[in-house]
């Protein structure tokens, strides 16, 4: 080996050693402690939030802190007031039925196979329409916001008590507009 390529090899060696490979380090290889996992349609935690019907497929635990995947069932007339998410961007991925979806300035209707993004800090809502069922996947970047809706899961059934959603959301970021 040349002198020059020597001493680059060695240099190359020696960071790996000390700081790990680039690739290692990337967020998308997540290698830690994620351990492949199959979710069948009729698993995932069943929670009902203000009457939204969700089953909570993949959750922090799962992804290492990246994502929280939620399958949302609802029949027409479910709806989620226009809020903003601090920390979280979120895809509305339309899976079946129709969605009325507003984000930002836009409102639109998703039928199955159509999605919408909403990244964090732009005001989203959203109400189930039509005469089938309405089946959404919701991915949340980052994972977490399942502590929020087991919470919000557990208040009593019947309208909700606005002020303790108010302080529950905001525990986590989430500001009604
Ligand atoms: O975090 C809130 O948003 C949502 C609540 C849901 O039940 C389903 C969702 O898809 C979302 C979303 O982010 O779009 C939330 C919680 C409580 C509340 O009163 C809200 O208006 C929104």
């Amino acid at each position: 080996m040349q002198r020059k390529n020597f001493l680059r090899t060695s240099l190359a060696v020696g960071i790996t050693a000390i700081f790990g490979s680039p690739a290692a380090s990337h967020p998308g290889s997540a290698r830690l402690s994620t351990l492949p996992r199959i979710v069948r349609s009729d698993e995932g935690r069943p929670v009902t939030v203000l009457g939204d019907r969700m089953r909570i497929k993949l959750t922090a635990e799962d992804t290492n802190g990246l994502f929280t995947l939620i399958e949302e069932d609802n029949a027409a007339g479910v709806q989620i007031p226009p809020h903003i998410h601090e920390h979280e961007d979120e895809v509305f991925y339309v899976l079946a039925g129709e969605l009325e979806l507003t984000v930002g300035d836009q409102t639109t209707v998703l039928q199955a196979g159509d999605l919408a993004f909403g990244p964090r800090g732009v005001p989203h809502s959203w109400r189930t329409i039509g005469s089938s069922t309405t089946r959404v996947l919701l991915s949340v970047f980052p994972a977490g916001l399942e502590a929020m809706f087991a919470e919000l899961g557990e208040l009593p059934p019947g309208p909700p008590d606005m002020a303790t959603v108010t302080e529950v959301c905001g525990r986590y970021g989430i500001r009604f507009v």
